[in-house]
């Protein structure tokens, strides 16, 4: 049988990586496909130092989407633009797409999922949440029994990147996420990484196939991790928890968690000790239980790996009829629900709250009442020795879980206190059991 022929669009960390392992890996790939799969064209500005390219003609992106010798087109170029357009000329000219791109998938996944119904041809997704992790296979395929009842997951490399380092070595947030853009781990904007938008685009992508529901990115609840200090996280160690920048979905009967920010997570639970640039999703259905899937969520090869092996899913299903493949969003596009995604204000958690109290008598009962009178429970309570560079005393306190709207109110009487210094913050927290 004739190989299938793939053109790579984007030649950078993804690109390369992909470029590698489908050269490195030919034959056994072709054992797994049934047929071999052949690099035929790359669409690309630029040369990437870590590929030996010599033999692969070069052109355009646009031109890979356009060549009628070319089956599936693999888009790694990131960005909502010229990708965007990209895909939808391959699917429009009946070529299956393989891409990596999250932005792409959680913003406009609707639109090109349609298309591609429509054209009847594949697009491929894996590579675009926790990298190298097959989650999507995993969700969509092996937990289909199950109703999910909730996802927890540390979906950014660079991010966990960050906070280990930090917290590890003691390094600064500037020259850890330096090292992650150098490694390629980082979004072409950092700032989607630290801001937490990279986590919601992909956990807006596994809310839809883990609940069935379309794509909703622009719901999405996102804190990032710049506003952390070190007195949060040697705070949080002391009563012994770690925070992690954390998406969390969860599905109750008024509608849809979906929220990313720095949360505390019980010290022992595995998913606390997921560190550096590796990933991990907890997964909880209903028959199941709980599950955790971890790997590599950032980098040249982990993210080739889960390319890879989408060209491969595609190239054993392009001969299948379409109405019998697994569905791009997991559920039949005609059987999504319309369960609504919640706002943050009605989303419930426990609460971390660092009360930066002036050494006056009588502020943590005042405090406690405070909580009291919204019905907040306090889990447990520790306070500091006064900070010697502004005499405040650091008051924290752990509650039980609330809808997030109490602990606003509370949150804001509290800082109306002539006790009460400057801004509480507040980190939320999980248990994740
Ligand atoms: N780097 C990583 O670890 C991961 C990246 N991703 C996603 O993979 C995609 C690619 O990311 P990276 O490889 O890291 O980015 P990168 O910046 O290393 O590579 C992108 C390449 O595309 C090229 N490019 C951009 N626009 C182009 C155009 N119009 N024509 C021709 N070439 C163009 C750039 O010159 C660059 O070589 C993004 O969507 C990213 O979010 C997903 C998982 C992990
Ligand atoms: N910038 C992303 C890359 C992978 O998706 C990350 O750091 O996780
Ligand atoms: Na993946």
């Amino acid at each position: 049988m004739k190989p299938v022929k793939v053109g790579i669009c984007g030649l950078g960390t993804v690109g390369g990586g992909t470029f590698n392992v489908l050269k490195r890996n030919a034959e056994e790939i072709a054992r797994r496909a049934g047929r071999g799969i052949e690099v035929a064209q790359i669409g690309a500005r630029s040369s990437n130092p870590r590929c030996d390219t010599s033999d692969t003609p070069v052109t355009s992106v646009l031109e890979v989407a356009d060549n009628p010798d070319i089956d599936i087109v693999i888009e790694l170029i990131g960005g909502y633009t010229v990708a965007r357009e990209l895909v939808m000329k391959a699917i429009d000219n009946g070529k299956h797409v393989v891409t990596a791109n999250k932005a792409l998938i959680a913003v406009h996944g609707n639109e090109i999922f349609a298309k591609a119904r429509e054209k009847g041809v594949i697009v491929a997704f894996e590579a675009s949440v926790a990298g190298g992790i097959p989650i999507i296979k995993a969700i969509r395929e092996g937990l289909a029994g199950n109703q999910i009842n909730w996802l927890a997951g540390i979906i950014n490399g660079t991010g966990n990147f960050i906070l280990t380092e930090m917290r590890e070595k003691g390094r600064t947030f500037d020259d850890v996420l330096k090292e992650a853009q150098a490694l390629g781990y980082a979004e072409a904007d950092p700032t989607f990484d630290v801001e937490g938008i990279d986590a919601a685009h992909k956990l807006t992508i596994l809310a839809s196939i883990a609940f069935g529901v379309p794509l909703q990115f622009d719901k999405a609840y996102t804190e990032g991790i710049t506003r952390l200090t070190t007195a949060d996280v040697n705070y949080a160690e002391a009563l012994g928890y770690r925070i992690k920048h954390l998406g969390m979905a969860r599905r109750t009967e008024a509608g849809i968690e979906l929220r990313v920010h720095p949360t505390l997570i019980p010290a022992d639970r595995l998913i606390a000790n997921v560190n550096g640039v590796m990933n991990a999703v907890m997964v909880n259905g209903d028959a199941v239980g709980s599950t955790l899937f971890y790997g590599a969520g950032a980098g040249m090869e982990p993210t080739a790996s889960a390319v890879v092996a989408d060209v491969v899913d595609v190239v054993r299903a392009m001969t299948s009829d379409p109405e019998n493949r697994v569905p791009h969003l997991a559920f039949q596009p005609d059987a999504l629900s319309d369960h609504p995604v919640l706002p943050i204000s009605a989303c419930a958690s426990a609460y971390y709250l660092r009360i930066q109290a002036k050494d006056h008598p009588g502020v943590l009962a005042q405090v406690a009442s405070i909580l009291s009178e919204r019905g907040i429970n306090i889990e447990s309570i520790m306070q500091k020795e006064a900070e010697e560079h502004d005499g405040l005393v650091p008051m924290i306190l752990l509650t039980h879980q609330v809808i997030e709207q109490k602990i606003d109110d509370a949150i804001a009487a509290m800082e109306g206190l002539e006790g009460v210094a400057g801004k509480v913050m507040r980190i939320r927290v999980e248990q994740l059991n």
